[in-house]
Protein backbone atom coordinates (compact mmCIF):
# COMPACT_ATOMS: atom_id res chain seq x y z
CA UNK A 1 0.00 0.00 0.00
CA UNK A 2 1.21 3.29 -0.64
CA UNK A 3 1.36 4.57 2.59
CA UNK A 4 4.72 3.23 3.09
CA UNK A 5 6.34 4.04 -0.43
CA UNK A 6 8.61 6.18 -1.53
CA UNK A 7 7.95 9.71 -2.60
CA UNK A 8 8.56 9.18 -6.13
CA UNK A 9 5.93 6.32 -6.33
CA UNK A 10 3.50 8.46 -4.64
CA UNK A 11 4.19 11.73 -6.82
CA UNK A 12 4.10 8.99 -9.71
CA UNK A 13 0.60 7.58 -8.00
CA UNK A 14 -0.75 10.92 -8.09
CA UNK A 15 0.13 12.25 -11.88
CA UNK A 16 -1.89 9.02 -12.41
CA UNK A 17 -4.98 9.98 -10.32
CA UNK A 18 -5.09 13.29 -10.97
CA UNK A 19 -5.74 12.43 -14.75
CA UNK A 20 -8.11 10.27 -14.51
CA UNK A 21 -10.21 12.27 -11.93
CA UNK A 22 -10.07 15.14 -14.59
CA UNK A 23 -10.67 12.09 -17.14
CA UNK A 24 -14.01 11.62 -14.55
CA UNK A 25 -14.84 14.97 -14.18
CA UNK A 26 -15.61 15.77 -17.75
CA UNK A 27 -17.10 12.49 -18.49
CA UNK A 28 -19.86 12.99 -15.57
CA UNK A 29 -20.04 17.00 -16.59
CA UNK A 30 -20.75 16.43 -20.17
CA UNK A 31 -24.52 15.87 -20.27
CA UNK A 32 -25.14 18.52 -18.01
CA UNK A 33 -24.12 21.69 -20.34
CA UNK A 34 -20.64 21.90 -18.69
CA UNK A 35 -18.26 23.46 -20.94
CA UNK A 36 -15.81 20.84 -22.30
CA UNK A 37 -12.66 22.94 -20.64
CA UNK A 38 -14.35 23.72 -17.57
CA UNK A 39 -11.68 20.96 -15.15
CA UNK A 40 -8.79 22.44 -17.62
CA UNK A 41 -9.31 25.70 -16.65
CA UNK A 42 -10.85 25.90 -12.86
CA UNK A 43 -8.73 22.86 -11.48
CA UNK A 44 -5.09 23.58 -11.41
CA UNK A 45 -3.02 20.72 -9.64
CA UNK A 46 -1.71 22.73 -6.52
CA UNK A 47 -5.55 22.89 -4.55
CA UNK A 48 -6.30 18.73 -5.37
CA UNK A 49 -4.50 16.93 -2.46
CA UNK A 50 -3.33 13.48 -1.73
CA UNK A 51 -4.44 12.17 2.16
CA UNK A 52 -2.81 8.87 3.23
CA UNK A 53 -4.85 7.66 5.87
CA UNK A 54 -3.89 5.01 8.79
CA UNK A 55 -6.63 3.80 10.79
CA UNK A 56 -5.56 2.65 14.28
CA UNK A 57 -6.89 -1.07 15.48
CA UNK A 58 -9.47 0.17 18.22
CA UNK A 59 -10.19 -1.28 21.24
CA UNK A 60 -13.63 0.23 21.07
CA UNK A 61 -14.98 -0.34 17.99
CA UNK A 62 -18.66 0.17 18.56
CA UNK A 63 -17.86 3.59 20.09
CA UNK A 64 -15.39 5.13 17.93
CA UNK A 65 -15.68 6.10 14.52
CA UNK A 66 -12.00 5.59 12.31
CA UNK A 67 -13.80 9.01 10.69
CA UNK A 68 -16.98 10.56 11.08
CA UNK A 69 -20.13 10.54 8.64
CA UNK A 70 -19.28 13.68 6.17
CA UNK A 71 -18.95 14.52 2.55
CA UNK A 72 -16.41 15.51 0.49
CA UNK A 73 -15.35 19.15 0.15
CA UNK A 74 -14.43 18.89 -3.54
CA UNK A 75 -15.73 17.28 -6.98
CA UNK A 76 -15.34 14.20 -6.88
CA UNK A 77 -12.62 11.73 -4.63
CA UNK A 78 -10.60 8.87 -5.53
CA UNK A 79 -10.40 6.33 -2.90
CA UNK A 80 -8.06 3.45 -3.03
CA UNK A 81 -8.24 0.81 0.47
CA UNK A 82 -7.00 -2.15 1.71
CA UNK A 83 -8.20 -5.36 1.88
CA UNK A 84 -9.40 -5.05 5.72
CA UNK A 85 -12.72 -2.88 4.90
CA UNK A 86 -14.87 -0.04 7.38
CA UNK A 87 -15.66 2.39 4.57
CA UNK A 88 -19.64 2.98 5.06
CA UNK A 89 -22.13 5.05 1.84
CA UNK A 90 -24.78 6.31 3.10
CA UNK A 91 -27.22 5.04 1.03
CA UNK A 92 -31.58 4.64 0.72
CA UNK A 93 -31.66 6.12 4.84
CA UNK A 94 -29.01 3.17 5.79
CA UNK A 95 -25.43 2.99 5.96
CA UNK A 96 -23.96 0.17 3.56
CA UNK A 97 -20.78 -1.34 3.61
CA UNK A 98 -18.49 -1.02 0.82
CA UNK A 99 -16.64 -4.35 -0.46
CA UNK A 100 -12.92 -3.84 0.16
CA UNK A 101 -10.87 -4.78 -3.14
CA UNK A 102 -7.33 -3.63 -3.43
CA UNK A 103 -7.82 -4.21 -7.04
CA UNK A 104 -10.38 -1.66 -7.54
CA UNK A 105 -10.95 1.80 -6.61
CA UNK A 106 -13.88 3.96 -5.24
CA UNK A 107 -15.19 6.91 -6.88
CA UNK A 108 -17.38 9.12 -4.71
CA UNK A 109 -19.22 12.37 -5.94
CA UNK A 110 -18.08 15.55 -3.63
CA UNK A 111 -19.46 18.47 -2.44
CA UNK A 112 -19.06 20.77 -5.54
CA UNK A 113 -20.42 18.25 -8.41
CA UNK A 114 -23.82 18.30 -6.40
CA UNK A 115 -23.77 22.04 -6.77
CA UNK A 116 -22.29 22.23 -10.48
CA UNK A 117 -25.11 19.66 -11.52
CA UNK A 118 -27.98 21.24 -9.58
CA UNK A 119 -28.35 18.32 -7.41
CA UNK A 120 -28.17 15.98 -10.26
CA UNK A 121 -25.84 14.38 -8.87
CA UNK A 122 -25.62 13.90 -5.56
CA UNK A 123 -22.62 14.61 -2.67
CA UNK A 124 -22.69 10.88 -1.07
CA UNK A 125 -22.37 10.75 2.83
CA UNK A 126 -19.43 8.13 4.20
CA UNK A 127 -17.90 7.12 7.21
CA UNK A 128 -15.19 4.58 8.37
CA UNK A 129 -16.32 2.45 11.44
CA UNK A 130 -13.14 0.78 13.63
CA UNK A 131 -12.05 -2.56 13.69
CA UNK A 132 -10.42 -4.40 16.61
CA UNK A 133 -7.52 -6.26 15.49
CA UNK A 134 -5.59 -4.81 12.76
CA UNK A 135 -4.86 -1.29 11.43
CA UNK A 136 -6.48 -0.20 8.26
CA UNK A 137 -4.85 1.85 5.36
CA UNK A 138 -6.07 3.95 2.63
CA UNK A 139 -5.66 6.51 -0.35
CA UNK A 140 -7.67 9.36 -1.22
CA UNK A 141 -7.15 12.22 -3.91
CA UNK A 142 -9.41 14.73 -3.51
CA UNK A 143 -10.36 16.75 -6.84
CA UNK A 144 -11.07 20.23 -6.47
CA UNK A 145 -11.20 24.13 -7.81
CA UNK A 146 -9.10 26.59 -7.39
CA UNK A 147 -9.87 28.79 -4.18
CA UNK A 148 -11.10 31.91 -6.37
CA UNK A 149 -13.21 29.44 -9.15
CA UNK A 150 -16.71 30.31 -8.94
CA UNK A 151 -18.73 26.80 -8.69
CA UNK A 152 -22.64 27.24 -10.06
CA UNK A 153 -25.33 25.17 -11.44
CA UNK A 154 -24.52 24.71 -14.97
CA UNK A 155 -27.88 23.94 -16.27
CA UNK A 156 -31.28 25.84 -17.06
CA UNK A 157 -33.16 24.92 -14.26
CA UNK A 158 -33.66 27.30 -11.05
CA UNK A 159 -30.74 27.12 -9.42
CA UNK A 160 -30.74 25.10 -5.99
CA UNK A 161 -27.68 26.52 -4.48
CA UNK A 162 -26.21 29.66 -4.63
CA UNK A 163 -22.89 30.01 -6.10
CA UNK A 164 -19.71 30.14 -4.07
CA UNK A 165 -16.34 29.41 -4.38
CA UNK A 166 -13.83 26.75 -2.92
CA UNK A 167 -12.49 30.01 -0.03
CA UNK A 168 -16.04 30.84 0.90
CA UNK A 169 -16.86 27.28 1.29
CA UNK A 170 -14.00 26.00 3.24
CA UNK A 171 -14.15 29.55 5.68
CA UNK A 172 -18.01 28.80 5.94
CA UNK A 173 -17.15 24.80 6.66
CA UNK A 174 -14.64 26.03 9.29
CA UNK A 175 -17.27 28.67 11.27
CA UNK A 176 -19.74 26.25 11.12
CA UNK A 177 -17.12 23.29 12.93
CA UNK A 178 -15.92 26.14 15.41
CA UNK A 179 -19.89 27.10 16.39
CA UNK A 180 -21.23 23.08 16.04
CA UNK A 181 -18.76 20.63 16.10
CA UNK A 182 -19.49 19.77 12.80
CA UNK A 183 -19.48 20.47 9.06
CA UNK A 184 -22.88 21.63 7.61
CA UNK A 185 -21.84 21.40 4.04
CA UNK A 186 -23.78 22.62 1.09
CA UNK A 187 -27.06 23.13 2.76
CA UNK A 188 -25.28 26.21 4.04
CA UNK A 189 -25.98 27.52 0.43
CA UNK A 190 -29.55 26.27 -0.37
CA UNK A 191 -31.29 29.52 -2.07
O1 LIG B 1 -10.64 5.74 4.36
C1 LIG B 1 -11.55 5.72 3.53
O2 LIG B 1 -11.93 4.69 2.95
C2 LIG B 1 -12.29 7.01 3.20
C3 LIG B 1 -11.53 8.24 3.53
C4 LIG B 1 -12.37 9.48 3.43
O3 LIG B 1 -13.56 9.45 3.32
C5 LIG B 1 -11.69 10.79 3.47
O4 LIG B 1 -10.46 10.84 3.66
O5 LIG B 1 -12.41 11.82 3.32
FE1 LIG C 1 -14.37 11.39 2.73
Amino acid sequence: MLCSCPKSTIEAFVKTVSGLAKRLAEILAQPLGVKPNYFEENCPPRTSYLRLNRYAPCPFPSQVFGLISHTDTDFLTIVHQDQVGGLEIFKDGRWLAVKPNPEALVVNIGDFFEALSNGAYKSIKHRVVSTQEVERLSVAYFYCPSYDAVVRNCGNEPSTYRQFTLREYKLQTQIDVQETGEKVGLSRFLL
